[in-house]
């Protein structure tokens, strides 16, 4: 599927009196864009839900977006071709910049293995508003997990291009958060 970015013309930014600072004053808090990426299995939903209970125990707003959860809706019309895979991380990445502007810390969850897509997120926060988290297990690690079978379907040809098996995933280069486990399972 090619890239949907609309070709927009004759329209103007409409600045509203409440802003950013407003909403992060009366929330106590700031909005940023937690990006966790990693491979199918590596442990980013268990993360950011884990994080979002926390941050709620804490009293402050958190929103989760999950990849598998958008793609029942926002993003149902994309497979995992990499343009499918970029703009569903476009979309999200819009999505995840208007939490951010909403004063949430918005937790993103997605394999996102292109690091040109999480790249270009990072782009659209200020400096500091994206916390990039690389849960760096091994595809080994993740394979004896498999908690939905997609790794045995992969292997047995019954799923073409998936991430990691027959499809790249590009790790970052200079992420704020490394989690690194070695164990093989
Ligand atoms: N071909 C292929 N490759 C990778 N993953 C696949 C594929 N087909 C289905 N799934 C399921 O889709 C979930 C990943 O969705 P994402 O939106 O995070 O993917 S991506 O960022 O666009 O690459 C992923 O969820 P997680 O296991 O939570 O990562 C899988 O359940
Ligand atoms: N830190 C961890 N230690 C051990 N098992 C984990 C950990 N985090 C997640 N898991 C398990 O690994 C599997 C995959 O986790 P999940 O969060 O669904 O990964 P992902 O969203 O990256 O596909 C699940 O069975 C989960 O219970």
């Amino acid at each position: 599927m090619s890239s949907t970015v609309p070709k927009s013309s004759n329209i103007f930014w409409h600045d509203c009196p409440v802003g950013k600072t407003d909403r992060q004053n009366l929330l106590k808090q700031k909005g940023c864009v937690v990006w966790i990426t990693g491979l199918s299995g590596s442990g980013k939903s268990t993360l950011a839900c884990t994080l979002g209970r926390e941050l709620h125990t804490r009293g402050k707003l958190a929103y989760v977006l999950d990849g598998d959860n958008l793609r029942h809706g926002l993003n149902k019309d994309l497979g995992f071709a990499a343009e499918d895979r970029a703009e569903n991380i476009r979309r999200v990445g819009e999505v995840a910049k208007l939490f951010a502007d909403a004063g949430l810390v918005c937790i993103a969850s997605f394999i996102s293995p292109y690091r040109r897509d999480r790249e270009s997120c990072r782009a659209l926060l200020s400096d500091g508003s994206f916390i990039e988290v690389f849960l760096n297990m091994s595809l080994e690690l993740c394979e004896a997990r498999d908690p939905k079978g997609l790794y045995k379907l992969a292997r047995a040809g019954k799923i073409k291009g998936f991430t990691g098996i027959d499809d790249p995933y590009e790790a970052p280069l200079n992420c704020e958060v490394h989690h690194l486990i070695i164990r093989t399972c």
